[in-house]
This record gives structure tokens, sequence and C-alpha cells, in this order.
């Protein structure tokens, strides 16, 4: 199923999808046509279409080496660092969060800022600020809406959605116009989706519109999966006392050493793979078109088929009794769970997600860097005011995922369901 792409398309699944996000006939035309002479083609042993190859460019990002080393270990990891150290950081974020000693902070505030606005600066570097300062505000618009887009919801009902896609859209046009000399700081594969996009003649609004399908691709999901793995850390004084304990040995002497905490931190990396099982709720989507044998079945072409990563990860057989229960330790207790056909996170066969390492390692570290400096407690007062109130406790509720509204990959909390925490700095920390 996941390595069928000949009975099987994503390709039309893609091109509906610039369809839809308003790329014009010719630039569908140009991005979706194999030409064997376009300079992205040159040594490839398949020719593919531009609308593919920016795929392509994703993984040679995000495979080891030194697309990566730039990306993630240069620029990503010091973002993260420096926000959590409260100091500047080489390409400022102008809706940067500050982070006083004792001040209340909002989760997701904190989990937008380390992720979305270290994998932006990261890709795009400096300039895309100055387009537009509040391009994360724009996103967040865009992320608590774009349920409207996929529904094709009239336009009546989604002023809101179609203001922040389009809020996003023109930064990218007003972005790629800026003279080059001004971008030299962005992530290769910015650079290369840019040449490849003008080689094959794409307009400039065309290219904005495609930009910003990938911009969401990249940013959409790690910032939901670690808000619920702080979530459920802070949420659980012994696992926190826990996790706190293991992270240690990766902070020495006032500097991070990610790969320790990557390699030597077992119950950080099975608590962030179960969130991941947990939180991963959208289906994948496939269109048939090609008679295709299934299970004793034919699926006949024009049929849409669905792999509902939802039930998936909480199959019964897989998951035991409780599959919505979180059991923060199951990766280590059965380590084989992790290729499990009921487990994917990431998808699987032809589009598995090239992102699915530089996320779950930039969330383990951005956890241990949070926990290792901060004594954190949730501000029970800001956090039931943040709820309107309406479940005042003496201890507020776990936030709840909020299944009404489809959000591609992992699910957002319920809007009022933020956290407000405290953080004051620790002491005797090894930072
Ligand atoms: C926890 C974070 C993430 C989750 C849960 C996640 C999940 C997924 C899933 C389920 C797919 C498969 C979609 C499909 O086949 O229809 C996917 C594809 C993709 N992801 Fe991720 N992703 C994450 C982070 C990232 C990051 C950080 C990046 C880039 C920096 C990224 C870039 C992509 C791209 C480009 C694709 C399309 C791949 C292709 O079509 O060949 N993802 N992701």
């Amino acid at each position: 199923m996941y390595k069928n792409t000949t009975t099987i398309s994503y390709h039309s699944m893609i091109k509906e999808m610039h369809h839809m996000i308003g790329v014009s006939n010719d630039g569908i035309s140009k991005l979706f046509t194999i030409n064997p002479s376009h300079k992205h083609n040159v040594g490839m042993s398949v020719p593919t279409v531009p609308a593919l190859m920016t795929n392509e460019y994703h993984r040679q990002q995000l495979s080891p080496g030194p697309h990566l080393d730039d990306l993630f270990g240069k620029k990503i990891l010091p973002y993260i660092w420096n926000t959590l150290e409260r100091r500047p950081t080489a390409i400022e974020n102008p809706q940067r969060i500050t982070m006083g000693n004792g001040t209340p902070v909002s989760l997701m505030a904190l989990m937008v800022d380390l992720f979305d606005g270290g994998i932006t600066s990261a890709f795009f570097g400096a300039a895309i600020w100055e387009v537009n300062p509040v391009l994360l505000r724009d996103f967040m618009v865009w992320e608590v809406t774009n349920w409207k887009w996929t529904f094709s919801m009239p336009r009546i009902i989604s002023g809101d959605m179609v203001q922040a896609k389009d809020a996003i859209v023109n930064t990218f046009v007003k972005y790629l116009q800026l003279p080059v000399d001004k971008r030299s700081d962005s992530a290769f594969f910015v650079k290369s989706m840019e040449k490849m996009m003008r080689d094959s003649d794409v307009n400039v609004e065309d290219m904005a519109k495609t930009v910003m399908l990938h911009f969401w691709a990249v940013l959409g999901n790690t910032y939901k999966v670690a808000f619920w793995v702080f979530a459920h850390i802070i949420y659980d004084h012994d696992l926190l006392l826990a996790i706190q304990k293991e992270v240690e040995g990766g902070f020495k002497g006032g500097k991070y050493d990610e790969e320790y905490i990557f390699q030597k931190c077992p119950h950080l990396s099975s608590m962030v793979n179960e969130t991941l099982r947990l939180a991963v709720a959208s289906p994948l989507v496939r269109d048939v078109v090609a008679p295709t044998p299934v299970g004793g079945k034919v699926l006949e072409p024009g049929s849409r088929v669905m792999v509902p990563f939802h039930q998936l990860h909480r199959n019964r057989d897989v998951w035991g009794t409780e599959p919505e229960n979180l059991h923060s330790d199951r990766f280590v207790a059965t380590p084989k769970l992790l290729n499990s056909k009921s487990y994917r996170p990431f998808g699987g066969g032809s589009t598995l997600c090239p992102g699915r390492n530089m996320a779950r390692r930039a969330i383990a570290f951005a956890v241990a860097g949070l926990i290792n400096k901060y004594d954190i407690t949730i501000d029970v007062k800001e956090t039931n005011k943040r709820n309107g109130n309406k479940r005042e406790l003496n201890f507020p509720v776990f936030p709840r995922i909020n299944h009404s509204k489809p959000t591609p990959g992992a699910s957002l909390p319920f809007k009022s369901d933020d956290v407000i925490l405290v953080l004051k700095e620790r002491c005797g920390t090894s930072l």
C-alpha cells in the first residue's frame, strides 16, 4: 500500500493541493510536466516533475550530511538553546517569546517559538522576518482554520482562513522578489527549490503558493507533538523527575551534548515515540488510478483510499486493552513496536516523512534543555483563566485533544486548553 506508486497515486493528491492553494493552470502544467532536459533532471536516473523534485530536495536537506549539519546543528539547535538560555539568537524572530525567571509563559506560545521560530529562521534566514515580522501569528491562524481549506468551505465562513493564507503567500511573494544576496543565509532546500522553479519558468505567485505548501509541511507538526510531550511530563511529577535525571549527562559546563540526549536517554526517547502514537491522528490519503487488489478485493480507479492512523495507533491487538492511555516506557519495554505495522506516525513507503529524525531529535533536545534548566510548575490560576474558568479545579485538567477539526499529522489541543507555566531557574543546575 505505502510502496505502491503505480496503481495508487500520491501525485494526483499533490496536484489537487496545488490547485486548492490557487496555483494557476500554467503553474500546474509547469510543475507537473516531465522535462528530461530541465537542469534539475541532469544526473537523475529517472526524470522527475518539479513538484515531486522538491521532495527529493527535502530528503537531501534532511539526510545525514553537511546540509543537515548546517540546518540542524548550526541553526535550529542553537536557536532552541539560546531561547532556553534567554539569550539573543543569530537570527531574531521578532515575535520571540519573553521568558523571564518566574514569569508565566504559555506552553503553546513557547512551543511555537522554539520550533516554528527556529525552523523558519533556519530555512529562510533573517530576510523572512524583515518581510513579515508576524509570520508566525499568520501561520497560527492558518493552523486553526485550515480545516476550512481542506473542506473547501465557502468564503462567507472562511474569511479568517483566506486572510491567513493570503498573508503567508504574500510573505513568500515579497521574499522571493528580494535580491538573492539578501537571502544568502537560507537553507539548501529553499535555494534549490527556488532555482528549479525559476528554471522551469514558474511565475512568482505560483512559486510563493508552492513554497507555502512546503512551509506548512515543515512547520505544522513538530510544535504540536512537542506540546503534548511537555504537557504529559509536566502533569506527571514522577515522570518529570525521572527524565530530568536521565538527561543530566547531556548538559555539562554550560554546554550541551545533543548526541547524548538522542542516544543515551531511552525513557525520553520512548516518551516522544509514545506521544507521537497518540498525537498523530490524520489519515494517509491516496487516489486509486488503476484496479488494485487488496485483501481479496479490488479497489477500482476513481476510489480514494485512506490509512486511518488514529485507529491503527489505537489497535487493541497491538497496544493493549487501554490504547488511549499513555505508557511513557512502552518503547523501552518493547522496542520492536517501533517497527509495527500499526505504528506510522511519519507515514511510510515512498512518502515517509523526511523530517522524522530531525523532529524527534529537536523535541527531545528541547524537552531535555527545558527541564534541566528550570523547575517547572503549572500556574493553576492563569491556566484556569485561560480555560475560561469553566473547569476550575485546584489542579487544571490535562489539555484535551481537539478531534472535532481535521488537521494534517498531529492534533492540536482545544484553543482554551493551553497550559500556563512558571519556569524558575533550578539551583545547582548543570548548565
Ligand atoms: C513530529 C513531527 C512530524 C510529523 C508527525 C510528521 C508526519 C508526516 C507524515 C505522516 C507524512 C506522510 C504524509 C503522506 O504520506 O501523505 C509526512 C510527510 C512529509 N513531512 Fe513530515 N512530519 C513531521 C515533521 C516534519 C519536519 C520537521 C519536516 C521538514 C523539516 C517534514 C517534512 C515532510 C515532508 C516534506 C513530507 C512529504 C514527503 C513526501 O511526500 O515525499 N516533516 N510527515
